[in-house]
């Protein structure tokens, strides 16, 4: 019984999409690198892309190959945000329909398919690094802050497009950016103007943690420190992010809750047996198995 069970398991980590709008690479065992790759579009976020991001982290998320992910973009910007060739499609769609209601359904579908495609980031239980260089606009803000750790290049900026298109952002940035950021006042006059945030400021403000000097050598440093992560027992890192992610809109003591839930199997867990013995005894430190 349990031998089918990991041979299922084994055959599901094999197989991974391939898709038109991504590229997805394994750098080092246990880390996958995701790129936006659509360069001749500035990596805009047409439908394909928004469904393959959803689709891509999804099974990032279940592969059990997978204990870190680098997402960056190919190209010369990281993107441009949505597909604005895309939304005239939808508008031409939308002009062909008469009744408000049926046009509202039409819409309330793809935002929530689009807000779906954002989540699968926070969703997926393993630490995603965010490389970006160049534009990081409107879907990309979105995108970023819901990764868990940011990276930058010198000459990366990042715009709350937003209002600029005449529509208030809808799929995550409004929520996250005030958590990723902390300052209200500045997460406000971001988002209200549609200014461009700088690299420097960036960091300053907390939404990213590191500025390099250009993209080489921030993917070289993202891959680096997802192997450290893919090296750390899965069960330890990935239920760390769980409830990092859950704490952030809950209380502290629903968060304290949900970890004593989650630590009363995990504590039971190979991975905590043989990490304390390694540590007592100073022996190597363990190789963790597949989860
Ligand atoms: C339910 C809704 C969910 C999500 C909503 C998200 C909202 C947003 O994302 S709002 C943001 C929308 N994006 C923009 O407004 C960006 C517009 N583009 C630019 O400002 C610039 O292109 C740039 C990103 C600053 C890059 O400038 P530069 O390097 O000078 O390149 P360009 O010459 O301007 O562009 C080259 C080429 O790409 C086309 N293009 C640029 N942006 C987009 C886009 N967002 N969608 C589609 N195509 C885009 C541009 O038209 C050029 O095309 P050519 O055919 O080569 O002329």
């Amino acid at each position: 019984m349990l031998k089918t069970a990991k041979t299922v398991f084994r055959f599901q980590s094999r197989m991974l999409s391939t898709f038109q709008t991504l590229k997805v690479t394994s750098p080092k065992e246990y880390v996958k690198q995701v790129e936006l790759n659509r360069p001749d579009r500035l990596n805009a976020f047409n439908k394909t892309m928004w469904i393959e991001i959803g689709k891509c982290f999804n099974e990032l998320a279940v592969d059990s190959e997978c204990r870190s992910i680098v997402l960056s973009g190919s190209g010369k910007h990281f993107t441009a945000g949505i597909d604005l060739l895309d939304m005239m499609d939808m508008g031409q769609k939308l002009s062909e329909m008469s009744d408000v209601s049926r046009k509202a359904k039409l819409f309330d579908d793809f935002i929530e398919l689009y807000q779906k495609s954002i989540t699968s980031l926070e969703l997926c239980p393993k630490p995603i690094i965010v490389c970006t260089h160049s534009a990081v606009v409107g879907a990309g803000v979105d995108l970023i802050t819901a990764a868990d750790i940011r990276y930058c290049t010198k000459d990366s900026w990042f715009c709350v497009k937003e209002v600029d298109i005449g529509m208030a952002a809808d799929v995550g940035t409004l929520q996250r950016l005030p958590k990723a950021i902390g300052s209200q006042s500045l997460v406000r006059e971001l988002c209200f103007t549609a200014r461009k945030m700088l690299s420097e400021e960036a960091e300053k403000c907390g939404l990213v943690s590191k500025v390099f000097e250009d993209r080489n050598a921030m993917i070289e440093e993202a891959i680096k420190l997802a192997d450290t992560i893919a090296q750390k027992s899965p069960v330890a890192v990935q239920a760390t992010k769980r409830n990092i992610v859950y704490s952030l809109d809950h209380t502290n003591q629903e968060g304290l809750d949900q970890i004593r839930e989650i630590n009363k199997l995990n504590l039971q867990s190979e991975d905590f047996f043989n990490a304390v013995i390694a540590g007592q005894t100073k022996g190597e430190t363990p190789v963790f198995s597949k989860l």
